[in-house]
């Protein structure tokens, strides 16, 4: 399925063509007023309907699938049995009082002691049992979480199309926040679950049981009229939870974009406080907090009416009860029946009545924390969707082959007649025709925002091509094929040897990459007096490295990297601007020497002398490459200021 751009406005968005459309068709960035505009349009997307069913058994179906690793049927059957002995336990507490006044009144020493003893043996384990129900509700809580964002994780990042997250991040103008529902949203949809099970677990099991104590009580009207007042109870307050469930999906979109902003001022610190931007970045959060604040304001004003009709309804229940005993007490059903009996029947109808309606009432009291429940399981639910839609499309025209398949050729990256646009739809190249070949330098120039890093994201696979296939190779265990160094290098959260060694994912990097590699590395890179300024090799840094080493020193450190990797092909975007003449023209050398053939991007052209081919975008479609002759290094200039101004 070959990916094309057509760029969607705001009013095309409707609930159907939304997932389907952006699936095939990245969009140009949806700005975030557009985005939340859209939201509250769409408000199908967090309802409380057939979607937030099939979205909650979805996630119910990972939790409880036997083959989940956090063991979370085990942990379910576990809190089950501990609920249901826990509430033995305090059906037993509750019958103390009885038993003390019946001892008192007789004035029977001799039963009070073993009483007292008994009763503080069973006190102490309903103490217990109470902290073991929530023990396990938070180990069921943990499981969850740690179902739920593993498998997250994986499919974000661990698929087996790589750039999933890539696509999601960039050209997924549908989900807002992936970082916030990944880290936040589950782990609040997961306490939400914990609290609901925990109250209502065992409510099955007891509502049977007491369904049937009182109908063989006071016949089928009891039942059924507690029955009706569930049911009316349910439906008043679902009115009640739909617009709390966009609510709260509102509300994290904004937590979401809220701490977003908070870890950029955290990122940028520096270029902030160059630029005295603390007053701007003050404005720009507290405006993004008002409305976080609007919204949480919205939550509990819906809540307190929910709160109000179901704490009525709870009240309602127990006056339910003695209409349900005075049917038969004023229809005449118990005349004739002695006043003691009478009393002792109207007492344990009370009981029974009143112990199933407030089964009933436990559950609708819920009501606040399921519309909780409901907007986290939406955002969770719609990023699975989207995580899925992602990878049911993935294109899948072009031929990659492996080393391989060779058989001892070298190894060439050819573009068949490839054409692609900008996410804004514009078109950067049409019809490209154009081979790399091992041992070939190419240096790809041409204006800003003409397409040339547009380019190398189209041949790494980043971006969709709208037209054209490419026949390149992928890397295997033993080499990698190409390694892409941007002008201001990734920096890993961890240490040197991570930075060097990055993307290896090995526990036996100390083993695999010794001290000496890295010594001798740094030293290639010019960069040796990084070791005084770590405490090993393995100390880990986290966000620190940015502010250890300077622009040029990251740069130096990007290129240790590539030695290490010695792949075939390096594609370096802008990745010498911070360099010195000398150490750029150390590093093609050494690029020579260890055959990696370099694909540079670049404005620069004192760089042409370290390549073979020049190819020029004029960021319209069109391109021309010519052949680069050191000879004549003058010509070739002279061509490429001619061409350029021709673009132009
Ligand atoms: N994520 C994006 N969303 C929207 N437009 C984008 C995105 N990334 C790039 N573009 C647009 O695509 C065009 C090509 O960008 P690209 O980064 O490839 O240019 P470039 O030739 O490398 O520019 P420069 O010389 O400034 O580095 C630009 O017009 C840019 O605005």
């Amino acid at each position: 399925m070959d990916y094309e751009y057509h760029p969607i406005s705001i009013e095309d968005y409707d609930d159907e063509t939304i997932r389907h459309e952006q699936t095939r068709t990245p969009t140009k960035p949806v700005p975030l007023e557009l985005m939340e505009q859209n939201y509250m349009r769409n408000k199908n997307q967090s309802s409380f309907d057939r979607l937030f069913l099939r979205r909650l058994f979805r996630i119910l179906r990972l939790l409880f699938s036997p083959s989940t690793e956090g063991n979370v049927i085990k942990i379910w059957l576990f809190l089950i049995c501990t609920s249901l002995l826990n509430e033995v336990l305090v059906y037993i507490v509750g019958t103390i009082p009885s038993r003390f006044y019946t001892v008192l009144v007789g004035k029977d020493f001799n039963s009070f002691k073993p009483l007292m003893f008994y009763s503080i043996v069973i006190v102490i384990c309903a103490g217990l049992g109470r902290s073991f129900v929530r023990f396990i509700g938070g180990l069921f809580a943990i499981s969850t979480r740690k179902v739920l964002t593993r498998n997250l994780h994986c499919k974000y990042l661990n698929s087996n199309n790589s750039s999933t997250f890539y696509r999601l991040l960039n050209f997924r103008t549908d989900v807002d926040n992936p970082d916030q529902r990944i880290a936040q949203d589950v782990e609040n949809f997961s306490e939400k679950l914990r609290l609901i099970c925990q109250e209502i677990i065992i409510t099955p099991v007891l509502i049977v049981y007491y369904t049937y104590k009182t109908w063989t009580l006071s016949g089928y009207l009891g039942p059924l009229i507690i029955y009706v007042y569930f049911i009316v109870g349910v439906i008043s307050s679902r009115f009640l939870i739909v617009p709390l469930v966009n609510l709260v999906f509102m509300k994290e979109f904004h937590e979401g974009n809220f701490r977003f902003l908070h870890a950029r001022v955290r990122q940028f610190a520096e270029s902030i406080a160059l630029s005295w931007g603390e007053k701007a970045e003050y404005f720009q959060l507290d405006s993004f907090f008002k409305n976080l604040l609007n919204y949480q304001r919205q939550i509990i004003d819906r809540e307190l009416a929910l709160e109000a009709l179901t704490g009525s309804f709870a009240y309602f229940g127990s006056i339910l009860s003695y209409l349900i005993i005075a049917i038969p007490v004023f229809v005449g059903d118990y005349d004739g029946i002695e006043k003691d009996k009478l009393s002792g029947i109207i007492s344990m109808n009370a009981f029974l009545s009143l112990y199933l309606i407030y089964r009933f009432t436990r559950i609708v009291e819920q009501s606040t924390k399921i519309s909780d429940l409901a907007g986290y399981t939406a955002r969770i639910g719609q990023l699975f969707e989207v995580i899925e839609d992602i990878d049911d499309n993935i294109d899948n025209v072009d031929v990659n082959y492996t080393f391989d398949d060779l058989h001892g050729a070298e190894l060439t990256i050819e573009f068949d007649h490839v054409s692609f646009t900008s996410p804004s739809g514009t078109p950067l190249l049409s019809e490209f025709k154009f081979m790399i070949e091992q041992g070939k330098n190419v240096i790809i120039m041409g204006p800003n925002g003409s397409g040339k890093t547009s380019l190398l994201r189209v041949m790494c696979g980043l971006w969709p091509k709208t037209g054209g296939r490419m026949i390149r190779p992928i890397s295997n265990n033993q080499q990698r094929v190409l390694v892409y160094l941007p002008q201001t290098p990734y920096l890993v959260f961890g240490s040197l040897r991570d930075q060097i060694t990055y993307p290896m994912v090995n526990d036996k990097k100390m083993e695999l990459v010794s001290d000496e590699e890295i010594r001798s590395l740094l030293a290639r890179v010019n960069l040796s007096h990084i070791e005084r300024i770590v405490e090993t090799f393995d100390s880990r840094y986290g966000a620190d490295w940015d502010k250890m080493l300077s622009p040029g020193e990251q740069q130096k450190l990007a290129f240790a990297r590539l030695f290490y990797w010695k792949p075939v092909f390096a594609a370096l975007d802008e990745a010498t601007s911070s360099l010195d003449s000398n150490t750029e023209k150390q590093f093609f050398e050494i690029c020579k020497e260890l055959s990696i053939t370099t694909i540079t991007v670049s404005h620069n052209k004192s760089l042409l002398q370290y390549h073979d081919k020049v190819l020029l975008l004029d960021g319209k479609g069109s391109y021309e490459t010519s052949d680069v002759d050191i000879n004549g290094s003058e010509n070739i200039v002279r061509w490429i200021d001619g061409t350029l101004r021709s673009f132009s």
